[in-house]
């Protein structure tokens, strides 16, 4: 009885397996969306909807104001098929890519030397969000094992974190590049670092400008400050380019390109993704695929959260990548209409088999409010094979425990996606980032949300800003007589939880001093 049911359910699962199991073999990329638990009858339900998304992209790709709250074309596309972009796009996108390929080669070939004559050894990039993250992703997943110029990232405004990477290139600092990357040119983070940077050089007797290069926008605060202070070069940052999707403007192409990286195959594994998504019918289309299962396991509201689990160490990033691509793009409060709807889908994951080690006992156990994403990838290793035991090498354990977990899940009735690729490399780095991409496109027209603009960011940038001009007042404010919060805040028309904890902040940082009491109320702040 038991063996029978058992073999009536395999049978069951290898039937939809091979219902919905879609391969693209010239480029060495499939997707099985049959641990899904859809209706078939969803691409019925689902066909008007599926080819508003279609035309909509058709009509995005052919420059349209795809972005209308920003008034943007949206032209990540043409990035890697510039013959696609408006025709007087084209000799920007493809000089721009020559010209950064160009700047790599020549600093590899020693023709662009640091200050000092010697050839430089590292590049530090300061940038945040998607001017780190696409670079960051590429160094981690497609960067040789032994790159011609080192990496390191000031991705945020932690001083300790900062210090830590100067302290680590010590006198190599010498012979650094420094990547400024930004976009709008006026993000403070960035700003911050490139501040630090400027001063880690000085400390050392060396001139920044020398070993400075900048990715902008024309005329924004950072693309003026390199011109007056005579930086290295500068290359372009369009505005119908977005942040999270700029891996493949200069934001992605320098880093990747002086770090050794083949960028002419990341572009062409992305085109190539982008014409296998671009015509096929949805239940061929592995990005409408994506999106369809995104719609039907959240109900088409983000009810269940997207866990992505890259059975690769090199693609550990890719998780965190696609939570700024797919959170900020879909995390949205209003509709196209203009209609209050909160849509989103949370991402997290990391890498497997480590994390069965961690939170997929949740998974399997907990609570069913996910669908896992796994990304295979068939090619074990570069090297020779080794056995870990007779028979089975460490690469057979990989693939044993995501087709185990994988099963696992299934049977509890968790749902998940399974896409592979043959290996890591720059094309089908480039290929898994044109799948989602387009995926998020797609799904954004499903629920009828504009997936390229991100009015929720400034919010916390304003709060910021007001904070730290507040901050700027209590500093002073304070004088020999200790003060509370509520009388800082009463005395500066300031909240006074906000005034305990500017004030908090400046006693521990050596800027105020503070007689602690039996509460937060009965702190008293007193000037240094
Ligand atoms: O490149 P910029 O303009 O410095 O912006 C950095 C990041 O900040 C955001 O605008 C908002 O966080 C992201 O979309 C962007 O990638």
């Amino acid at each position: 009885m038991l063996l029978r049911r058992s073999m009536s359910t395999t049978s069951s699962h290898w039937d939809r397996f091979q219902k919905f199991f879609v391969r693209y073999p010239q480029i060495g990329f499939s997707i099985d969306i049959s641990r899904m638990s859809f209706e078939e009858s969803l691409f019925e339900t689902q066909a008007p909807a599926i080819e508003k998304a279609f035309a909509a992209m058709k009509e995005l790709e052919a420059g349209a104001i795809a972005n209308p709250d920003e008034g943007r074309m949206v032209g990540h596309y043409w990035l890697r098929n510039s013959s696609l972009a408006p025709a007087e796009l084209r000799a920007e996108i493809d000089g721009t890519l020559d010209a950064t390929l160009d700047f790599a080669a020549d600093v590899h070939a020693g023709k662009i030397l640091a200050a000092n004559g010697q050839k430089f050894t590292r590049v530090l990039v300061v940038g945040i969000g998607g001017s780190a993250l696409g670079p960051q992703l590429v160094a981690q997943a497609i960067t040789p094992a032994n790159p011609p110029l080192a990496i390191d990232f000031f991705d945020n405004t932690d001083p300790d974190g900062m210090d830590r990477i100067v302290a680590q290139m010590g006198d190599e600092i010498a012979t650094t590049l420094t990547l400024v990357i930004s976009k709008s040119g006026g993000t403070k983070e960035t700003r911050n670092g490139m501040l630090e940077a400027e001063a880690a050089y000085k400390a050392k007797g060396l001139e920044f400008a020398k070993h400075a290069v900048a990715v902008t926008g024309l005329g924004s605060e950072l693309d003026k400050h390199a011109i007056a202070q005579g930086w290295l070069t500068r290359f372009p940052m369009w505005d119908w380019v977005g942040g999270r999707t700029s891996v493949m403007s200069a934001v992605g192409t320098i880093a990747a390109a002086l770090q050794g990286v083949d960028v002419r195959q990341f572009l062409a594994g992305a085109a190539a993704m982008d014409e296998e998504t671009r015509t096929r019918p949805a239940r061929e289309n592995a990005a409408m695929l994506l999106a369809l299962m995104w719609f039907s396991a959240g109900k088409g509201k983000g009810a269940k959260d997207m866990v992505v689990l890259p059975y690769k160490d090199r693609l550990v990033l890719f998780s965190k990548y696609l939570q700024q691509l797919v959170m900020e793009s879909l995390g949205k409060e209003h509709d196209l209409d203009g209609n209050v709807v909160n849509q989103g889908i949370a991402v997290y994951g990391n890498k497997g088999s480590t994390d069965q080690h961690a939170y997929v006992q949740q998974l399997r156990d907990g609570v069913n409010n996910f669908f896992v994403t796994f990304i295979q990838v068939a090619k074990a290793r570069d090297t020779a094979g080794f056995e870990v035991e007779p028979g089975f090498t460490s690469g057979d354990y990989l693939q044993g425990f995501l087709r185990g977990t994988r099963a696992a899940l299934a049977e509890k009735g968790r749902e998940s996606i399974t896409l592979s690729v043959e290996e890591v490399s720059a094309f089908t780095l480039g290929l898994l980032i044109g799948l989602f991409e387009r995926a998020v496109g797609y799904y954004a027209t499903l629920v009828n949300v504009n997936a390229y603009h991100q009015p929720g960011v400034e919010a916390g940038k304003k709060a910021a800003t007001t904070f730290l001009k507040q901050m700027g007042e209590v500093l002073s404010a304070l004088s020999g007589a200790g003060l509370t919060a509520d009388e800082l805040g009463a005395k500066l028309n300031v909240d006074a939880e906000d005034a305990w904890h500017m004030a908090s902040h400046l006693a521990a940082n050596g800027k105020a001093k503070i007689v602690p009491g039996e509460t937060p109320a009965a702190d008293r702040f007193s000037a240094v």
